[in-house]
């Protein structure tokens, strides 16, 4: 499948590079840089480096892996997003999800599970983030049964709960679940269903644990300084 792709990436970029040149012998230049030996041309040959981003409601998951997105290269997918998505589409799955997040419950496992398989497959990507998931145990074991692999690392964002509440009430993104009586219900689900997935992974010794008070740049430094020291 390699080889169609990057005739159709070369189709593309013909257009933009060098129109000057011979277009087979750019073909054959542009065919190379797309379908290195190493695998490096995407997720197709090898598994990706996956990186599961974790943290109370409002700890800054968000917005951290917007930061270590661009400038560490990886795909960033929010598991609230592609939730949010679902509902946007007007499907009847869409329903059942917004009437489970206005009360800061969980969405059954399958759904969302399903969700981020198809996202990691559309971006094909070398490194992933998966912002917001696994949620609960039930979460973590059908990620790995669905998708069959476990995460590289997980990174826990480390705030105090006084600091979450109020950066959600000051999220201003209308979102139907930053109100004070959702809040409350999304920090006693955190501290219950999502804690413990933090420990299982600590035991694994796989968790990396940042703190997540002061400035976003200042909680980006240490972000930094972790993914620096990984071998992507
Ligand atoms: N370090 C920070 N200090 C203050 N506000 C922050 C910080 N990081 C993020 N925010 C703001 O707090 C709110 C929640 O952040 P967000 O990244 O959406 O967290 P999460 O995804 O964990 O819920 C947003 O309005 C965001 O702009
Ligand atoms: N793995 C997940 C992630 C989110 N959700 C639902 O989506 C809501 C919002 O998740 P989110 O990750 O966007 O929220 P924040 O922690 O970013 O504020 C959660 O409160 C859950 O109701 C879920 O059910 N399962
Ligand atoms: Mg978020």
């Amino acid at each position: 499948s390699s080889s169609s792709t990057a005739a159709s990436s070369c189709q593309r970029l013909r257009h933009h590079l060098l129109p000057s040149e011979e277009p087979l012998a750019l073909n054959r230049r542009l065919a190379r840089l797309f379908t290195s030996q190493d695998g490096s041309d995407g997720g197709d040959t090898q598994k990706p480096f996956i990186a599961f981003v974790l943290g109370g409601p409002g700890s800054g998951k968000g917005t951290q892996c917007t930061k270590i997105a661009s400038d560490f290269g990886f795909a960033h997918l929010s598991a609230g997003d592609l939730l949010r998505h679902e509902i946007a589409s007007g499907s009847e799955k869409g329903e059942l999800i917004l009437d489970i997040i206005k009360e800061g419950r969980i969405v059954p496992s399958e759904i969302t599970v399903e969700l981020i398989r198809k996202a990691m497959e559309t971006k094909n990507a070398k490194r992933v983030l998966i912002d917001g998931f696994p949620r609960c145990e039930e979460n973590r074991i059908a990620f790995e049964k669905i998708v069959g692999t476990e995460p590289d690392i997980v990174i826990f964002f480390d705030c105090p709960e006084d600091e979450m509440v109020k950066r959600l009430l000051g999220r201003n993104q209308g979102r139907v679940d930053d109100n004070i009586e959702t809040i409350k219900k999304r920090l006693k689900v955190f501290e219950s269903l999502n804690l413990p997935v933090v420990d299982y992974y600590s035991s694994r010794g796989k968790v990396h644990k940042i703190n997540a008070t002061g400035t976003a740049d200042e909680i980006f430094e240490a972000v930094r300084r972790l993914f620096s020291s990984l071998r992507l």
